[in-house]
């Protein structure tokens, strides 16, 4: 039986909606992975973390068709994405969004305008009312005011322009979500914000997430497991007491270092709290921080492009 019939047959939470084996990518002599395997189940969230240039987004991208690898097999929602035919691969992937680093929205578009490309690319018949309400739904979803929606890119602060990017990722009513580095520039407080709206979205709407980050209090308060990337390829899967219970030094130094001590002990002192208090907590810090204009601007380049060639 191979790696996705077996996974069919596991109970609907192991069930593996992605299911990559044996994956190599190379750049020219640089090999970046090497007979990577990688399962993602039904209904979490699986962080993916490795250090800088360890192939996240390499991995991402051959998993979403972005990139060809010289030698393995991606299976999305049991159907094989490597060398299909391409109207089949579109039905595929319909079925997910994905919100690149820094939003990847095309700059000449309104955000409501941006929300709309992929519905007027998979559903061209819809009525132009019909599309404006759709993307003002998914605008609001993503807590954007409804004043964002006519406003183009350059006029967002940068976690704006993160949910702006997250609302046209949801356009489609997918089941599987790919974030990569989704809090990376975002204040503190805008990063947790936005944790807790992934985590939201995830449970209202039952998403599978894969979630590429450097972010350590991510980690610990919206994942539900860890894959780590080293080595060309992931070393470990499991949840955070799982992966420290290994002797892996990477794991090690990234989780028991200064700052993943300071995230997990942040992560403890959370859950002891009343989550309903933390949130008024948050917002408050929010509404006297000026609200989403408070996250950084600058660290997100304005690199909204004129063309969105991650699509
Ligand atoms: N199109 C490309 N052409 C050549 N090399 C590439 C290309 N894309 C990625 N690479 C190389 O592959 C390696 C992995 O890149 P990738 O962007 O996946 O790293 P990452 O783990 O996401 O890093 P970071 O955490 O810094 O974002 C890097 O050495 C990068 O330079």
């Amino acid at each position: 039986m191979n790696a996705v019939a077996a996974s069919k047959t596991a109970p609907a939470e192991q069930e593996a909606v992605i299911c990559v084996r044996g994956l190599s990518n190379a750049f020219g002599e640089q090999v970046v992975h090497e007979n990577l395997d990688l399962d993602v189940r039904r209904g979490e969230i699986l962080g993916v973390v490795g250090g800088s240039g360890t192939g996240k987004s390499v991995l991402m991208r051959s998993i979403i068709g972005l990139q060809e690898p010289i030698a393995g097999e991606v299976d999305v929602f049991g159907e094989p994405m490597i060398g299909r035919d391409e109207q089949d691969a579109r039905n595929v992937r319909q079925r997910w969004g994905v919100l690149f680093q820094g939003g990847a929205l095309f700059s000449t578009l309104t955000v409501a305008e941006n929300v709309e490309v992929p519905l007027r690319e998979y559903f061209p018949q819809l009525g132009e009312k019909f599309l404006d309400e759709i993307a003002a739904y998914k605008v609001a979803m993503t807590g954007l005011p409804p004043e964002a929606g006519p406003k183009f890119p350059s006029e967002l602060s940068g976690g704006m322009r993160k949910r702006a990017g997250l609302a046209r990722s949801l356009a489609l009513d997918p089941e599987l979500l790919f974030l990569d580095e989704p809090t990376a520039g975002l204040d503190p407080i805008g990063a947790a914000a936005f944790d807790d709206l992934i985590k939201g979205l995830k449970e209202t709407l039952g998403l599978t997430v894969f979630l590429i980050t450097h972010d350590l209090d991510t980690l610990h308060a919206i994942c539900d497991r860890v894959a780590v990337l080293a080595d060309k390829k992931v070393v470990a899967v499991g949840t955070i007491p799982e992966l420290l219970a290994l002797d892996h030094p990477w794991i090690q130094e990234y989780f028991s270092g200064p700052r993943g001590r300071a995230a997990a002990e942040s992560a403890e002192r959370h859950e002891k709290e009343d989550p309903a208090e933390d949130r008024r907590r948050r917002e408050a810090a929010l509404a006297s921080a000026g609200g989403d204009e408070s996250e950084d601007a600058a660290a997100t380049p304005a690199s909204t492009t004129t063309k969105d060639e991650e699509r």
